[in-house]
């Protein structure tokens, strides 16, 4: 399995004591596979998306992805894992504001020794991105910006992609385009891929859905 997570529990503190987030959740993902992950505005989404990247620890249960127990890492040993196994779109972006999107695109896949002049120019040619190479992020509009973060992190070629909203800031018809040309790519690389969205229609797309509910599996 691509990503095994068991009985994962997630509280942060609050003025009136811990707040539970995750209340035990269990998920598989098996390489080549596509999974939406639904629920209203704050139903532990996001938090379950950064806890399957490594960017934060569970309280309670396991993850292991791409045969790794997630718990037996340090800071830097997952940080090593974002850069060569898992992929994570955050729906802030995070690009590089002081590269050009050429070099932002490159970013990830020169840290996991993946880089390849051809597949990147391929990847920004079927994101629509070619006439946008050689601007900073802050000459792109929202929907530019998004598609770079995309593209980042697909061509670091990872096992699993996580995306957190990856179409939220395009209109109907981009991101049909985006999320179809997501899948295709994923399709090719054989990666997981695991799609935190709110929109009904992208989630039909994908190939499973895991809807959460208060901090459980509904
Ligand atoms: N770092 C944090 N510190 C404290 N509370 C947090 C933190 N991160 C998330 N929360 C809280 O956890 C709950 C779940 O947040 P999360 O972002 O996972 O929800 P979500 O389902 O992704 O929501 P949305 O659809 O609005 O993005 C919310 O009540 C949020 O306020």
């Amino acid at each position: 399995m691509l990503l095994s997570a068991k009985d994962v529990t997630k509280a942060f503190a609050s003025a009136d004591g811990p707040l539970p987030v995750l209340r035990g959740v269990s998920l598989d993902l098996a390489a080549g596979e596509t999974l939406a992950l639904t629920g209203e505005s704050g139903s532990g989404k996001s938090t379950l998306l950064h806890l399957v990247g490594g960017l934060d620890t569970p309280d309670a249960g396991s993850i292991t992805v791409a045969g790794i127990d997630l718990a037996g890492l340090d800071d830097g040993e997952r940080a090593a894992l974002r850069r060569t196994t898992v992929g994570v779109i955050f729906q802030q972006f995070n690009l590089i504001p002081s590269l050009a999107v050429r070099d932002n695109i490159a970013f990830q896949a020169r840290l996991a020794g993946q880089y390849d002049v051809d597949a990147a120019q391929g990847l920004a040619e079927r994101l629509g991105l070619t006439e946008q190479l050689a601007k900073y992020p802050e000459q792109l509009s929202g929907g530019q910006q998004q598609r770079v973060a995309i593209a980042r992190t697909l061509c670091a070629r990872p096992k699993l992609v996580l995306a957190d909203e990856p179409t939220g800031n395009l209109d109907e018809a981009s991101a049909d385009a985006v999320l179809g040309l997501m899948l295709d790519l994923v399709a090719e690389s054989g990666a997981g891929l695991m799609v935190v969205t709110h929109s009904e229609r992208l989630a039909a797309r994908m190939g499973r859905r895991l809807h959460l509910r208060a901090g459980v599996v509904a």
